[in-house]
């Protein structure tokens, strides 16, 4: 967020001053905070939003804030992602506010205010209350601007009132809330300046016919004015929460695999749709949205910034080190792939596909969800066209992730997993990715890097499965021996 765009308030500083403490104890609890293990240094909030009142019995307060951290090691800094001690790290939370709690939303207190104007009040997880989360719906159903917050709809989509909320119970890196198994309410926590590719490839997918993907129904953003500083945001609305078709019958492929494993079944056939479904997706954002060829100077900036990522990991998470060398000989070769000549086609993608990210319908029908990208990247990275080989790289990654969950490992399960994906994804595409394995390697590599650093900041238990797939790819360039 900018300076000149989040000039507070004297109202906006004196309320947070009254949240500071609750805040500091309770932010640094939320599996989307990216701050943990850093101390925070201070609070200020970039936009204060009161869409209720708070008069009886409660208040909805939405707040855009901006953490700032001390200075901190560079390790560290490769540890957390991009955010900045300049800058901070922006959140959105969603306040309810009430003199008493009562007992069924225990669970979401955040705390009890003792000085400023909230004093005596009793802030909350406004999502958990059913009034509260009703009263978001009854916003994005009618457009319109309320302070800085914009609410957009297709108008094309019926949408019914007075749904029944239920937040989701499965806290990832942002929130959502159900609404009467209808709709789901995306609200992003971590937020930037710019489009949020969560909402704007759905809404490319949506208007191309792809029916691979809940197209948005409604939507909000913030209207931040006062020439953003931060890169290439400038003047850019904020992506605050998007609300789609919930597929309520819909089971998640990370689930499904698992359950099948557990059952000895083998999961091939559903591997070669989600490859097919991959494809699909991968050509409609193609004919949707620009590509670009990738020569010899693009390859050498990717394989340079893999090797920068590989570094930084490596430095934040010792138990990497021993496999960096091995590793960088995957990003080595590409720069020499592309200093032969060889050239690929990027274009925009889903950047952070597993099989989390996937939900099959009863009728075997696969949907893709959750377009934002890795959260930890900078935004105008995740919104570059990218070689399509790392979604796919993202999916094999994801067949070895299930298959380390059974002991011993399910390593032929995981195997057999990743060759029906790339059947599948040539079914549509014409080619299998395998074609290119400097390519392939080299991704899945820079995501098993990737899936180290996010392991060892959020998931710390989960840190041996990516760790062993560093070492397979160190030491022999493929993390299961697929090829
Ligand atoms: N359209 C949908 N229909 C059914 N379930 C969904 C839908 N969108 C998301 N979900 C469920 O919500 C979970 C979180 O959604 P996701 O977009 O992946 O959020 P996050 O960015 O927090 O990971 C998913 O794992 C999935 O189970
Ligand atoms: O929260 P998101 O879904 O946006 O993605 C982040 O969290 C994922 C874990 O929830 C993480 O995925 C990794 O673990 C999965 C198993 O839980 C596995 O299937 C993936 O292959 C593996 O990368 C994802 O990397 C992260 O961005």
């Amino acid at each position: 967020m900018s300076e000149a765009a989040t000039r507070p308030t004297a109202h906006a500083t004196a309320l947070l001053a009254s949240l500071d403490p609750l805040l500091r104890e309770w932010l640094p609890r939320q599996r989307w905070f990216a701050g943990k293990g850093r101390p925070i240094g201070s609070f200020e909030p970039v936009a204060v939003t009161e869409l209720l009142p708070r008069t009886a019995p409660s208040g909805l307060l939405h707040l855009l804030l901006r953490v700032r951290r001390p200075l901190v090691p560079a390790q560290d800094t490769a540890l957390e992602g991009p955010s900045t001690e300049h800058t901070g790290d922006c959140y959105q939370l969603l306040l309810g506010v009430r003199r008493t709690l009562p007992p069924q939303l225990a669970p979401a207190l955040i705390g009890h205010v003792t000085e400023g104007p909230l004093a005596g009040q009793t802030v909350y997880e406004a999502l958990h209350d059913p009034r509260l989360a009703a009263l978001l719906l009854e916003r994005l159903r009618m457009p319109g601007r309320h302070g800085v917050l914009r609410f957009e709809r297709d108008m094309s989509v019926g949408m019914p009132s007075g749904l029944t909320p239920r937040p989701l119970a499965a806290e990832q890196s942002n929130s959502s809330v159900v609404y009467g198994d209808t709709f789901i309410l995306k609200l992003f926590r971590r937020v930037v300046p710019g489009v949020n590719p969560d909402l704007e490839l759905p809404l490319h997918l949506a208007r191309q016919g792809c029916a691979r993907v809940p197209a948005p129904a409604a939507w909000f953003l913030a209207e931040l004015t006062g020439g953003a500083a931060d890169a290439g945001a400038a003047g850019e609305a904020c992506g605050l929460g998007v609300l789609q078709p919930f597929l309520a019958a819909a089971e998640d492929g990370w689930e499904l695999a698992l359950r099948m494993l557990g059952k000895g079944e083998a999961f091939t056939g559903e591997a070669r749709a989600l490859g097919r479904a991959t494809a699909e997706v991968h050509a409609a954002l193609a004919d949707a949205l620009p590509t670009v060829t990738l020569g010899r100077a693009q390859i050498g900036l990717i394989a340079d910034a893999m090797a920068r990522r590989l570094a930084a990991a490596a430095q934040a998470v010792p138990a990497l080190r021993p496999y960096a060398p091995g590793l960088l000989t995957a990003f080595e070769a590409l720069a020499d792939l592309g200093g032969e000549g060889q050239s690929w086609t990027a274009q925009r993608i889903h950047g952070d596909l597993h099989l989390g990210q996937c939900l099959r319908s009863p009728d075997g029908h696969w949907s893709l969800i959750d377009f934002e990208g890795e959260p930890a990247r900078p935004l105008a990275e995740r919104r570059m066209p990218q070689p399509p080989a790392r979604d796919v790289a993202g999916m094999l990654r994801s067949f070895d992730y299930a298959a380390a969950t059974r002991d011993p490992w399910a390593r032929e399960w995981a195997t057999d997993c990743r060759a029906a994906f790339c059947v599948g994804y040539a079914d549509v595409a014409g080619r299998d990715p395998r074609t290119d394995p400097v390519l392939l390697r080299a991704h899945e590599t820079d995501k098993a890097v990737y899936e180290v650093l996010y392991e060892a900041r959020h998931r710390p238990d989960w840190l041996p499965v990516p760790l062993a797939a560093a070492r397979r790819l160190a030491e022999n360039g493929s993390a299961d021996a697929a090829h």
